[in-house]
């Protein structure tokens, strides 16, 4: 199964109470890749990673986990996965090592090996000084720390999780990605919920969730090329600056902060627009788009011109 991809989903629906929740979904993560999906609550994010994990049975479609069918053989997909969920998968009275434990013992680690690899997580997730205690008197944080290093235990083939940075410090979801980093770099597979967008940017490839379905599918850099951000100028004569702009064929306007460009790519555009400014730029400063405009850009491509979208794994 070496060159099989690591989640390989075809036609994918699944529906809860004859309501149709995800709709003809296809997307492949290949076997040493780290996939984002993003979307708007309800998009169908924690449900896709729920039939990935066997914890749902499509009503149709083909489900391959590291190239083993998920509803076929489940056990097996099962043994390959590790999953970090947003509700807690751990056992609230044991100690947090306790925890690490018992899943490594449960995954087949034992003697030194379990005691080094625990060692190693514990002390990667600034959880050394936590051991002994039970896991309900963690902070959220701290809890969150210790799933992570759970999921991560055995370094399985595939991770699935589902928005696992949530209330976690800057530092710890430093620490988190480079282990996922490291993994991936080893081969393995990584599909990752997020509503964060400089996580989704790290992402080989993001997928655009919407309603059930996929929106869009490719790199972030490709996802947002087309998505307007906004170049804000300060400069001494505002009205002639923003006839200049028009004239030139720019989207501008003026409001309290002065003159606002909507432009796609706006940080590629800036410099360049800078140098034929006809007049003195006193402050210029960039926003690029972020997740909401992002997912809003692509629905509204769907609505507009279903064909011109990103076709499957541009990368
Ligand atoms: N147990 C359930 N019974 C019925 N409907 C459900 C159930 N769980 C989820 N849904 C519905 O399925 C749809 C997709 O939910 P899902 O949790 O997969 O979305 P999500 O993209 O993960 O959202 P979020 O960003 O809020 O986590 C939503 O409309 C939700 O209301």
């Amino acid at each position: 199964m070496m060159n099989a991809p690591g989640i390989d989903l075809r036609n994918v629906s699944f529906s809860r109470g004859g309501r149709a929740i995800l709709d003809n979904v296809s997307m492949t993560v290949p076997g040493a890749g780290l996939v984002a999906i993003v979307g708007f609550n309800g998009a169908g994010k924690t449900t896709l990673l729920s039939l990935l994990s066997t914890l749902a049975t499509p009503r149709s479609g083909r489900i391959l986990v590291d190239g083993i069918d998920a509803v076929a053989m489940p056990h097996q997909v099962r043994s390959r996965i590790g999953v970090v969920f947003q509700e807690s998968a751990l056992e609230a009275r044991l100690s947090a090592y306790d925890n690490l434990s018992f899943i490594a013992r449960c995954q087949g680690l034992k003697g030194r090996t379990l005691r080094q690899r625990i060692d190693e997580l514990m002390t990667a997730f600034g959880l050394e000084a936590l051991a002994a205690v039970p896991v309900q008197c963690l902070s959220g944080g701290q809890r969150r720390r210790l799933e992570l290093a759970r999921a991560l235990i055995s370094r399985p083939r595939v991770l699935l999780l589902d928005e696992p940075t949530l209330g976690l410090d800057v530092a710890t979801r430093r620490v988190f990605w480079a282990e996922i980093r490291m993994l991936v770099g080893a081969g393995h597979t990584v599909l990752c919920s997020t509503h964060h967008a400089d996580e989704a940017s790290d992402a080989d490839r993001v997928v655009v969730l919407h309603g059930g379905g996929v929106l869009a599918d490719g790199p972030w850099h490709t996802l947002c090329a087309c998505v307007p951000g906004t170049i804000r100028l300060q400069v001494p004569d505002t009205e002639t600056a923003r006839r200049w702009l028009s004239a030139q064929g720019y989207r501008a306007t003026i409001d309290e902060h002065g003159l606002a460009v909507v432009v796609a790519n706006a940080r590629t555009v800036m410099p360049a627009l800078l140098q034929r400014m006809p007049c003195r730029v006193t402050s210029v400063d960039v926003t690029t788009p972020n997740l909401m405009d992002i997912v809003d850009h692509w629905r509204e491509a769907r609505e507009s011109e279903p064909c011109r979208l990103p076709q499957k794994a541009a990368a």
